[in-house]
C-alpha cells in the first residue's frame, strides 16, 4: 500500500512512519509512505502557501494552487487511483471499521492543513473524504495523518508478527482489549492471574474473552450495544457481570 502525505512538515511525517511496526512494514515494502511539501509547489519567490482569510477574521487559509499542484504530483507519481483524505474536526470520526477498509486500498493520500484550514474550493474539488481522529482541535492535520498511517500500516499483511496478529484478531473487532501481564509472576502490586500460567490455552482464551467483554460492558457499553454476542460470549459476559455485582 502506498500513502502520500501532503504536509508542510515532511520530516515530522517521515519520522512518524519510520519507527516500530510501521517502519518495519516500510522496510519490508509492505507499505510506502511519501511526503509532499506544498511549499515546493508555490509559484512565488517567497514560496507562499497561505493567504488572508476572506471576510476578515484571524489567521490565514492555505492557498488552493500549491495544494492543487502537490495533489497533481501525487496522482502522477503512481498509476493507481488515489483516495484523498483531509484531516479535520469537520470530518467523520475515524473508526477501526473504516481503518480496515482503508487498509485494503492500493493508495491513499493524506492532506494535512495548517493555520485556519484549507480553501473550501480545494476541498470540494480534490478531497474524497474528510476524517477526524476525535472531537478536539489540533494545530495541524499531521497528527491525524500519523494516526491513520499507523492504524492502516499495522494492518498490512505481514506487518504484525504472529503473536501480535493473533491478539489483534481474537476479540479486537469491536471489544476493548483484555488485561496483559508479564514477569514477575508475584509482585508487591499483586500476582499474575493463575489461569495465564496454567498452560490451558482454551481456558486462557475464554478468560481473555471474558475480560474483554466485561471491560467493554463496564467502560464502553456503547460498543457492546452495537455487537451481537455469540452464545459463548453471552455466557462469559453474564459470568463477568455476576462476579462483578457480587
Ligand atoms: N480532530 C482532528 O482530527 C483534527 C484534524 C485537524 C485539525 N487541525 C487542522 C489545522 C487546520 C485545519 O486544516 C485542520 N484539528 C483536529
Amino acid at each position: 500500500m502506498r500513502i502520500d502525505v501532503v504536509t508542510l512538515f515532511p520530516d515530522f511525517m517521515r519520522q512518524c512512519a519510520a519507527v516500530g511496526v510501521v517502519g518495519r512494514a516500510q522496510q519490508r515494502e509492505l507499505l510506502q509512505v511519501e511526503t509532499w511539501n506544498p511549499r515546493d509547489f508555490a509559484t512565488d519567490n517567497y514560496r507562499t502557501v497561505d493567504g488572508r482569510t476572506c471576510g476578515g477574521g484571524p489567521g490565514m487559509v492555505m492557498l488552493i494552487e500549491p495544494l492543487r499542484a502537490a495533489l497533481k504530483a501525487v496522482r502522477e507519481a503512481a498509476p493507481e487511483p488515489v483516495h484523498v483524505i483531509y484531516l479535520s474536526p469537520q470530518g467523520a470520526r475515524l473508526t477501526q471499521d473504516r481503518v480496515v477498509s482503508l487498509a485494503k486500498m492500493p493508495r491513499i493520500a493524506l492532506l494535512c492543513g495548517r493555520y485556519e484550514g484549507v480553501d473550501e474550493r480545494l476541498l470540494a474539488h480534490e478531497v474524497d473524504e474528510e476524517l477526524s481522529i476525535g472531537d478536539y482541535v489540533l494545530s495541524g492535520g499531521e497528527l491525524g495523518a500519523a494516526v491513520v498511517i499507523d492504524a492502516v500500516g499495522r494492518l498490512q499483511d505481514g506487518a504484525l508478527n504472529d503473536a501480535q496478529s493473533a491478539q489483534q484478531d481474537s476479540f479486537s473487532d469491536g471489544l476493548l482489549d483484555c488485561p496483559h501481564y508479564t514477569k514477575p509472576v508475584h509482585d508487591a502490586l499483586g500476582d499474575v492471574p493463575a489461569v495465564l500460567l496454567s498452560g490451558d490455552h482454551a481456558a486462557i482464551r475464554r478468560w481473555r474473552l471474558k475480560q474483554s467483554l466485561g471491560r467493554t460492558w463496564l467502560r464502553r457499553p456503547d460498543l457492546l450495544a452495537r455487537r451481537n454476542l455469540d452464545a459463548e460470549s453471552a455466557v462469559l459476559l453474564e459470568e463477568f457481570r455476576r462476579d462483578y455485582l457480587r
